[in-house]
């Protein structure tokens, strides 16, 4: 990340500043309900910001909040990160020994390959562990902001990386598994920790032909918001309980989120009924004042923080609204008693997280170092990297047969990667294994050169002299290359989806040498590997994007055949012309004149490679047991699931119990499965998804000539297509599920009847137009940080 000066000094001045607790058996505070462990945490947290003054409030509004020192109120540091680890900012490390490192996790694009939600489940409780166990020696905080659930719906964006991948079941499921991780059951005394999920909603573009993220405004139908941007925080909001949400830096349909009473109030509490007063929602950070400029939503920076306060953003992170609401307050334009509310959602948060109790009834409060990289996390850190790699291409040289007189030749700017593994929001992790490190452990030669110069400066950027030696040495070559940080990041979208001109060349010229050649293609964002996928020297192609303190390993396991790979791309491989086919600021997913259509369901291309691609080192067959009717009546189906006890008509089950589907390995290497179920067909208006995701779930090692079976639920809103309102519609019509890309089995069967609304859409209302002064003298320097903004 890239720190601006205020946000720099205060990571220096931080370790003090960090989690301190109050204390209730023996401050000023002790008699008061806040201190009394059988209230419920509303009141406690009522009768807390009912003996702040109006200063102390203003004071408590952005992410380093200061305290209340003669309440014995302690300062509390809410901007956490936890993306695939504990992270900074203000997470504090120590030089060596204890607290000097934790878990890195690969990033979630690796994990999201996994398609395993138990693996994301259990992730999420390590990375919540030493969160708290780092609480504990004050030094880091009770949230994380975490996860950026943002659907990866352009392959330029620069954080995709963040996110599982494109496909919007498959990521209200993961964020399901892993809110559960982070924070623990619902009915536990206290949370793990609070889990975030940002950056809430249409946020996926950093800075794409002159246009940044601060000031974008995304246009966005009804219909592809409820079908695309919004269903992972609807997951979040109404079926995970997730303690916090972000508003994010952009606009959506003219009102920038921070301040859309819409988003924040209308769908996000009415609507998913995230009604409880624990929960909270922080601002992006600086994105109060982006509300006032660069996006003029609101006529002062008063207002924009009045507007921000009451449309529901209850936490600024920044200064903004310390700095205005005073003003905001004394001009009328907001009252009091909204402040009130945004507190006690923060103090019955903290509550929650047991800030104010005594540690020895809180089992997390007992954790320590000793609960930190243990070497469970480190083997799971591992798992997941493995479970997250792709077998894209391979005419069956691999598994590499391992000798000791094998002479194996690694290239690439990858094959010795150290922190590249991590992406981006990373701590210290426990150790950095690249290819090369682990290549070394096997008992084999390793010629070793990178091959390539850095990617700064073009005059390094062959370094063939130790390169053509090294490869006339090896029997087998392994190429690992393809992006970092250095070309898709926060603030920086790519331009190409193409391997470079040098990186091509050399792949060809190794591929020219007509040894057996192995690619392995590095990075979030997915490259046209078409030229890869096309040439015959080159046997296989692996994907294994940042796979964390471990990918090394689990990349050369892969190669050698230790760990059978069963990963699927979470994204469409596009070839690289889509890059002039499409801006990145359209949001449609359909197909127009404009665009040739958004991710596997809509894109009218020839993907290079598709989502869900991945092959195994044997061959599988499926078949459905459960047996399906070849007709529903939507009526029937309905007033099933109007007798059940589910809340939420979309929730429902279609059938009564979950789909069982036998998979038969049908080759001899033992191997993971991921049962992938689609439906298409033709119901409701065209034009058609080609097929949508609806089910998924990972097998494991299961051997050859075995069987074992995935149990499949699907939803009457997996049913479900969105119309042009974003009511969600069941229609009559012909319907298949697929199992699997290149589908191993499929059924049919139709729906018949008069189509139901299962989820009514609620649309927007009131005026949407900006109130803002344009032309203002020194808004908006690209860039982080609100010194830039001459303050009156
Ligand atoms: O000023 N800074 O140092 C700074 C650093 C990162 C930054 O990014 C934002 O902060 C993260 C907070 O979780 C959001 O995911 C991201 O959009 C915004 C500002």
């Amino acid at each position: 990340m890239v720190f601006s000066k205020s946000h720099l000094a205060l990571l220096l001045s931080s370790p003090g500043a960090l989690a301190l607790f109050p204390h209730c058996s023996n401050g000023p505070l002790k008699n008061e309900v806040i201190c009394d462990s059988s209230a419920a945490p509303l009141a406690r947290a009522k009768s807390l910001v009912a003996l702040y003054t109006l200063a102390e409030k203003i004071d408590a509004t952005g992410n380093t909040s200061p305290g209340v020192p003669r309440l014995g109120i302690p300062p509390y540091e809410w901007w956490n990160e936890g993306l695939h680890g504990l992270a900074g900012p203000f997470a504090n490390f120590s030089q060596e020994g204890e607290y000097s490192y934790s878990t890195s996790f690969p990033q979630p694009i690796t994990m999201g390959a996994a398609f395993d939600d138990d693996l994301i489940k259990a992730v999420a409780t390590v990375i919540s562990t030493e969160a708290r166990a780092f609480n504990n020696a004050n030094r880091s905080g009770l949230d994380l902001w975490t996860p950026n659930i943002n659907p990866f719906k352009d392959p330029r964006w620069g954080r995709g990386q963040e996110t599982p991948g494109e496909d919007p079941f498959h990521l209200s499921s993961y964020v399901h598994a892993l809110i559960q991780g982070l924070q623990g059951d619902s009915s536990d005394p206290y949370k793990r920790v609070v889990a975030t999920c940002k950056h809430y909603a249409g946020y996926d573009m950093e800075n794409w032909n002159g246009n940044f993220r601060y000031q974008f405004d995304a246009q966005i139908s009804q219909q592809d918001l409820v079908e695309y941007y919004l269903p992972s925080f609807q997951s979040c909001a109404r079926d995970s309980n997730v303690g916090a949400f972000m508003c994010s830096y952009n606009s959506v349909n003219g009102v920038p989120t921070c301040a859309d009473p819409y988003l924040l109030q209308t769908i996000l509490r009415e609507h998913w009924g995230w009604t409880n007063e624990e929960q909270w929602v922080t601002s992006d950070c600086d994105a109060v004042q982006n509300v006032f400029l660069p996006h003029e939503w609101s006529s002062t920076r008063e207002q924009a923080v009045a507007d921000s306060l009451i449309a529901g953003t209850d936490l600024d992170c920044g200064s903004y609204m310390s700095l205005h609401l005073p003003g905001a307050i004394a001009q009328g334009l907001v009252n009091e008693s909204v402040l009130d509310q945004a507190l006690v959602r923060q103090y019955s948060s903290l509550v929650r997280l047991g800030w104010f109790d005594a540690p020895e009834d809180q089992p997390y409060r007992q954790l320590d170092f000793s609960d930190v990289a243990t070497n469970a996390s480190q083997q799971l850190a591992y798992r997941a990297a493995a479970e997250g790699i792709v077998l894209l291409k391979n005419d069956g040289l691999l598994p590499l047969a391992l000798d000791s007189s094998l002479s194996l030749g690694l290239f690439g700017e990858w094959a010795n990667a150290s922190s590249e593994l991590l992406g981006n929001y990373y701590g210290v992790p426990t150790y950095l294994h690249s290819p090369l490190w682990a290549a070394e452990q096997l008992n084999v030669t390793v010629n070793y050169a990178r091959g390539m110069g850095s990617s700064t400066d073009p005059s390094t950027n062959f370094n063939w002299p130790a390169l053509w030696p090294a490869a006339a040495a090896s029997d087998v070559i392994v190429f690992i290359s393809g992006i970092t940080n250095d070309v898709e990041a926060e603030e920086k979208d790519r331009v190409s989806l193409s391997w470079t001109g040098p990186q091509m060349d050399m792949i060809g010229q190794l591929a020219g040498l007509g040894k057996p050649m192995v690619v392995v293609q590095m990075g979030g964002g997915q490259l046209d590997s078409s030229p890869i996928a096309n040439n015959p020297n080159i046997s296989a192609l692996l994907w294994g994007g940042y796979p964390g303190q471990d990918g090394g390993a689990a990349i050369i396991d892969v190669i050698t055949g230790k760990v059978a790979p069963a990963g699927r791309l979470p994204v469409t491989q596009y070839p690289s012309s889509y890059v002039q086919e499409v801006a990145m600021t359209d949001m449609a997913l359909r197909p127009s004149s404009r665009s040739p259509g958004r991710t596997y369901k809509w894109y009218n291309g020839s993907a290079v490679y598709e989502f869900g691609s991945g092959l195994h080192y044997t061959n599988f067959s499926a078949s459905v047991t459960t047996q399906l009717q070849a007709s529903y009546a939507i009526s029937d189906l309905l007033q099933t699931c109007k007798q059940s006890n589910e809340t939420y008509l979309d929730r429902c089950t279609f059938t009564a119990s979950p789909l069982q589907v036998n998979i038969t390995n049908t080759g001899t290497t033992t191997s993971d499965y991921v049962t992938l179920a689609y439906l298409a067909g033709t119901f409701g208006p065209a034009p058609y998804p080609k097929k949508s995701l609806v089910a998924y779930q990972r097998l494991f090692a299961i051997a050859g000539g075995a069987t074992d079976t995935a149990a499949l639920k699907l939803t009457l809103g997996s049913l479900a297509r969105v119309d042009e309102t974003g009511n969600k519609v069941i229609y009559p019509g012909d319907y298949s599920l697929l199992i699997d890309n290149q589908p191993l089995t499929s059924i049919n069967f139709t729906l018949t009847g008069e189509e139901v609304t299962v989820d009514e859409w609620p649309q927007p209302d009131g005026n949407r137009t900006k109130k803002g002064v344009t032309g203002f003298e020194g808004y908006f320097v690209p860039g982080y940080g609100s010194e830039q903004v001459a303050l009156q």
